[in-house]
């Protein structure tokens, strides 16, 4: 799918919700990004790369372990000074904004302008966007040094190209359907609702980067990943995923493991499809959300490169 037009977010002809997924396509089963992802994977597991997390302290500890299951490893900091230090070895950075602390205000600016300054990719995972006023004036920094890859929830990507004023004043999904927002880190919106929103914000993210190339993952039952140019669904995965706390985050850790390896566009597919490859192994044993938590870690380790790369990828019309 290539958008005609130059501001997706407020086309009228901007595909329906109804007919986005009806008329994707499986992505053929040998199309250059599967060669890329089962290449990112087997990567991973050799190189064994390092991505740097400033993170929340509610899913720290399984950020930290999704990284090591799927053949990476970690460093958790909240200091700028060790963050760029840090950058100089770490293949990619990781912002979490899901638990905030009074100097958080003045440190993730300036993390973000040394990022950027030093061309390091990093990743943002933008929790709660819209939910109070010091988490929105960071995450409004961010435009000014944004992130190589931005993965969220529905009502986070559309929250967030809102506030940084890329949505051309389109319809707010809580305008469209009266859906109230934000409603903490949980989405009120559908994946397709957000379509729009991410293809315009990595098309944003894309002309700031350093290489010319970024992603946006919106994650849901059906996620979707997009460079601003091509829209890929990526269906699969288990809804006991939204029973523990930390799967989208612990996905923003894994997707700067993959960040450290490969472009944006296959970190973002790669790390979304080993996670709804690994998520839904675990739901087959799984007797509730510790043991689920448990087996999705193990999961993780045990899915091989070949069928991750053979995970379901459809590509948007
Ligand atoms: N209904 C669902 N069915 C299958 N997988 C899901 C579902 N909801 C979320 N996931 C998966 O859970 C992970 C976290 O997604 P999500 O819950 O949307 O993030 P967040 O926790 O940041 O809101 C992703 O890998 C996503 O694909
Ligand atoms: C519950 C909670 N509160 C602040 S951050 C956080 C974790 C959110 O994790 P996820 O977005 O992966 O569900
Ligand atoms: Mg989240």
């Amino acid at each position: 799918m290539s958008d005609s037009t130059s501001s997706a977010a407020s086309s009228s002809t901007a595909s329906s919700p109804t007919t986005q997924l009806a008329s994707a396509k499986p992505l053929e089963a040998d199309h250059p990004i599967r060669k890329a992802i089962e290449q990112a994977a087997r990567q991973v597991r050799r190189q064994t790369p390092l991505a740097q997390s400033f993170t929340n302290f509610v899913t720290i500890n399984l950020v930290a372990n999704a990284q090591l299951a799927v053949g990476g490893t970690a460093a958790m900091s909240y200091l700028p000074d060790d963050i760029a230090d840090v950058s100089a070895i770490a293949g990619a950075t990781y912002i979490n904004v899901g638990t905030l602390l009074p100097f958080f205000a003045e440190a993730l600016p300036q993390i973000a302008k040394d990022l950027n300054a030093s061309a390091k990719p990093w990743v943002l995972d933008p929790v709660a966007a819209g939910l109070g006023n010091t988490r929105t004036s960071i995450l409004r920094s961010f435009k000014e040094n944004p992130p190589t890859i931005v993965r969220g929830n529905a009502s986070e990507i559309i929250a967030l190209t809102h506030m940084w004023d890329l949505d051309m004043g389109a319809k707010q999904a809580d305008d469209a359907d009266g859906t109230s927002r934000p409603a903490g880190v949980e989405s009120v919106d559908d994946v397709d609702q957000a379509r729009n929103a991410a293809v315009t914000l990595a098309r944003f993210l894309s002309s700031r980067s350093a290489t010319g190339t970024a992603a946006v993952a919106v994650s849901g039952a059906v996620d979707l990943v997009t460079d601003g140019a091509k829209v890929y669904r990526l269906p699969g995965g288990s809804e006991l995923m939204t029973k523990i706390t930390g799967a989208g985050c612990s996905l923003g850790g894994v997707t700067g493991t993959y960040l450290a390896v490969c472009d944006p566009i296959t970190a973002a597919i790669a790390a979304s499809v080993h996670f709804n490859c690994a998520s839904q192994t675990a739901a087959e044993t799984a007797t509730g959300p510790g043991s689920f938590q448990t087996a999705f870690l193990d999961a993780l380790w045990n899915t091989s490169a070949t069928d991750i790369a053979k995970g379901a990828i459809l590509i948007a019309e």
